[in-house]
């Protein structure tokens, strides 16, 4: 199983027996320039269950193309993972959504894809699989619904929602008039990544769950004087860090099991 841990990269000090690997030292690899994203591959067992975990993401607005953002997802297919989480941290958009909660995402709306730029553009690989590919099972239902059993359990039922996820290219937050039309068009929460791992998995047919944390209430009031900074955003994630270890791991053992 393959995890994207990348801001809650501290989930990785989880693993058992851990083998870590610096990004600069595998060849090709890209490097991790954002705070926060430590850079490692890190490899071992969670709930006695075989795992890789990505301690650090790529972003589109690091610089580095879709394609090479997300080879990392290609490698893993290559040492044979076949199951995905991602996490990210993402602005809550939905006004019922405070600092904090949770959000399982049951779909996105890929912003950089509608224009057409897609980590899967160019010619097609038939290794890793077809050329057109659906979209409409993207995030695995029961994996939600197991998911949701977890949070039930642990008491964070009320801090936990199911919702779009929206990508923008970033590195900016958004504006006001940007946080409504992104509110109009049914987004939930907004980020700068995840959908182009979630876009190169699905091509190569793994099973994906994946989980935004909400770090900041998007601004929608020309009145509210707060900004959004990444310092917030990391204090937010870190806030939530140990129910968070405790909620992978009970969804990895789950898994192992199903
Ligand atoms: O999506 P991740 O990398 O989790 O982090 C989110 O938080 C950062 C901005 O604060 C951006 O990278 C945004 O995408
Ligand atoms: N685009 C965007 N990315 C984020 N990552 C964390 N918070 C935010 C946000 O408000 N907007």
């Amino acid at each position: 199983m393959h995890i994207n841990f990348h801001v809650l990269g501290t989930l990785a000090n989880t693993i058992v027996d851990p083998i870590s690997l610096n990004y600069k030292d595998i060849p090709n690899f890209p490097v991790s320039t954002v705070e926060g994203h430590q850079g490692n591959l890190v490899f071992g067992t969670l709930s006695n269950v075989k795992v890789v975990c990505m301690q650090g993401r790529f972003h589109y607005y690091e610089g580095y193309i879709l394609q090479k953002c997300t080879a990392p997802v290609r490698v893993l297919a290559l040492v044979g993972i076949n199951k995905l989480i991602v996490t990210n941290a993402a602005g809550g958009l939905n006004p019922n959504y405070k600092v904090g909660d949770i959000m399982f995402i049951k779909d996105h709306i890929n912003f950089l894809g509608f224009g057409g730029n897609n980590p899967l553009r160019g010619p097609n690989d038939p290794r890793f699989g077809a050329r057109f590919i659906p979209m409409n099972k993207a995030y695995d239902r029961a994996l939600i619904k197991n998911a949701k059993e977890i949070t039930k359990k642990m008491g964070l039922e009320k801090s936990t929602h199911e919702g779009v996820y929206v990508m923008v290219g970033g590195p900016n937050y958004e504006t006001i008039a940007e946080v409504n039309s992104l509110r109009m068009l049914g987004a939930d929460a907004v980020g700068m990544s995840t959908i182009p791992e979630v876009l190169v998995a699905k091509h190569c047919a793994m099973t994906v769950f994946g989980f935004s944390i909400i770090t900041n209430e998007c601004i929608s009031s020309y009145d509210d004087e707060t900004e959004p900074n990444h310092q917030e955003v990391l204090k937010a994630i870190n806030s939530k860090a140990e129910s968070l270890k405790e909620f992978v791991t009970i969804l990895v053992g789950n898994i192992a099991m199903e």
